[in-house]
C-alpha cells in the first residue's frame, strides 16, 4: 500500500499488545474491528464503526466475517527439511542419520535447492508466517537460493549457512577456515539487505569441533549485529554424546558459552532437558529459547518445562522445527504447546491469549524486532487473515462461539493452511505467493 493512501481493513481482530504471562487483560479483541494502514505501518486499531467515522477517506478492504491476527513469527524452522515432515518411528539421532541428513545432502544440487527454497517460502506464507528464523543449508549456493527467494517474495527472514565439521556425513562437513570465509561473504552480501538478516548457525555442539565453535565466536565478535542460532538440550542421547565430546564442559550450554555464543541475539532451539544453572545463565545473557512442541513430541524428545523457563525469566517463543515438527502452522504449535503443558503436573495453564502471544509478539521480541508482533499503532502491518473454509468444522464452531476468546481458542485448535486467506508484510499483500503453481 502506498504511503499517504490509507486503507481501512475490516475484520474480527485479535492481538496481544501486552504480555499475558505478566499482565492481566493482555488480549485485545474487536468482534467488528478495523485496522487503518498507512503504507507499511498500522496507524489505528479499534472498532470498525468508530474508525470509519474517523478515517472517512480510507479505502475499504477486508471482510467483517474474517479473522485478522498479527503475522506469525516462527523462531525455529529448517529450510532443507520440507520433504522430511512425517518421517515416523525415529528419535533425534537416528532421524537425522536415516532420513534428514541424506535429504540435506541433496541441496548440493543448486537446481534442487532453488525449487525447495520456493516451496519452503511458500509454505511459511501459506501458514501465515511473516517472519522466520531459519536453519539454512550446509551448502553456500543453497543458502543463497533461500535468501534470493525470501527477498523476491518479501518475507522477513533471518538465516545462515549451517556449520558442522564432524559426525554428520562428509558432504555436510566444512572446516573452520572455510566456514569463516564463507560466512563473511554471506554476511556481506545478505545481512541487512531487504528484510533479510544473517544468523550464524552451528548445527549443534555434537557436530562441531572446538575450533569450529571458536571461529563462530570470532565471527560474532567481528559482526556483532548478526544473530546466532543453534540447538540445545533436545534429547537425552544427544546430551549424553555432547557430554562425552566436551569433557571440560559443566553442561551443554557451557559448550557454547566458552566461545562467546550466548548473548541477547542468541536463540536456542528446544532446551527440553535443561538444568537449573543453564536456565539462570540463559536469563542473565538475555538469550531466547525456541519452544518446538510438535517436534518434541513427534521425535520423542520430551515435554518442555515452560514453568521453569518463566520462573527463571528466560524468554520463550515458538518454533515449528520442520521437519522434526509436524508442519509449518504456528497455530498448531500453539495447540501443541497447550497440550504439552496440560500433560505435566506442573504445566503452565495456557489460554488463547498466551498462545497468540507466543506465536506473535514473543517471537518478534526474541528476534529483536520491536516493530513487529502486534497490531498497535506504529507497528509494521504484518498480518494474517483467516477465514474457515465453507462447510468446515471450524466454521461451525466459530458460528456458535460464546466469546472472542473462545473463537481464538477455536482458531488455534482447528484453523490450518486451508483457512489462511491472505498475508501482508509491511502493508503489502502477498496473496499472489500463496497459490500453487510450478516455478
Ligand atoms: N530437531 C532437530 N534437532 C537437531 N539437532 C541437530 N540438527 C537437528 C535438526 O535438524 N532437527
Ligand atoms: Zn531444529
Amino acid at each position: 500500500m502506498l504511503r499517504g493512501m490509507l486503507t481501512l481493513l475490516r475484520a474480527r481482530l485479535f492481538h496481544t499488545p501486552k504480555n499475558p504471562f505478566t499482565e492481566a487483560g493482555a488480549l485485545e479483541a474487536f468482534s467488528d474491528g478495523a485496522l487503518v494502514i498507512d503504507g507499511e505501518r498500522i496507524v489505528a486499531v479499534g472498532d470498525a464503526a468508530t474508525l470509519r467515522g474517523r478515517y472517512q477517506s480510507a479505502a475499504l478492504a477486508g471482510d467483517p466475517e474474517s479473522y485478522l491476527l498479527p503475522g506469525f513469527v516462527d523462531t525455529h524452522v529448517h529450510y532443507p527439511q520440507v520433504r522430511v515432515i512425517g518421517a515416523m518411528g525415529l528419535t533425534l539421532l537416528d532421524w537425522l542419520r536415516e532420513r534428514t541428513l541424506p535429504e540435506e545432502a541433496r541441496l548440493a544440487d543448486l537446481a534442487y535447492a532453488r525449487a525447495l527454497a520456493a516451496r519452503f517460502v511458500r509454505a511459511l506464507l501459506r501458514n501465515g508466517t511473516t517472519t522466520a528464523l531459519v536453519f539454512g543449508s550446509h551448502f553456500p549456493g543453497a543458502q543463497e537460493a533461500l535468501f534470493e527467494e525470501a527477498e523476491r517474495v518479501g518475507l522477513r527472514l533471518t538465516s545462515g549457512l549451517v556449520l558442522a565439521d564432524r559426525l554428520l556425513r562428509p558432504e555436510l562437513h566444512t572446516d573452520p577456515e572455510t566456514a569463516y570465509r564463507t560466512c563473511e561473504t554471506l554476511i556481506s552480501r545478505w545481512h541487512g539487505r531487504s528484510r533479510l538478516r544473517y544468523a550464524l548457525t552451528p548445527r549443534f555442539a555434537l557436530s562441531c569441533s572446538d575450533a569450529l565453535l571458536e571461529v563462530t565466536g570470532a565471527l560474532l565478535r567481528a559482526y556483532p549485529d548478526v544473530w546466532f542460532q543453534t540447538h540445545l538440550n533436545e534429547s537425552r542421547d544427544e546430551i549424553r554424546t555432547v557430554a562425552e565430546l566436551f569433557p571440560w564442559a559443566e553442561d551443554y550450554l557451557a559448550t557454547y558459552e566458552r566461545f562467546g555464543l550466548v548473548g541477547a541475539r542468541s536463540v536456542f532451539a528446544h532446551n527440553v532437558h535443561v538444568r537449573e544453572g543453564e536456565l539462570r545463565r540463559l536469563a542473565a545473557a538475555g538469550s531466547a529459547v525456541a519452544h518446538c512442541p510438535s517436534s518434541n513430541m513427534f521425535i520423542g524428545s520430551g515435554l518442555f518445562s515452560l514453568r521453569r523457563h518463566l520462573a527463571c525469566g528466560v524468554r520463550v517463543a515458538l518454533g515449528s522445527d520442520v521437519g522434526g515438527g509436524t508442519g509449518f502452522s504456528l497455530l498448531k504449535e500453539g495447540l501443541m504447546a497447550y497440550q504439552g503443558q496440560m500433560l505435566q503436573p506442573d504445566g503452565v495453564p495456557l489460554g488463547p491469549a498466551h498462545l497468540l502471544y507466543l506465536a506473535t509478539r514473543a517471537g518478534a521480541l526474541a528476534l529483536g524486532q520491536e516493530a513487529l508482533g502486534d497490531l498497535s499503532p506504529g507497528r509494521q502491518a504484518d498480518l494474517v487473515l483467516l477465514k474457515p473454509p465453507p462447510g468446515s468444522t471450524l466454521e461451525e464452531v466459530l458460528r456458535h462461539s460464546p466469546s472472542p476468546e473462545a473463537s481464538l481458542g477455536a482458531l488455534f485448535t482447528l484453523a490450518r493452511e486451508e483457512s489462511v486467506r491472505d498475508v501482508w508484510v509491511a502493508g503489502v499483500s502477498l496473496r499472489a505467493h500463496l497459490a500453487g503453481g510450478e516455478r
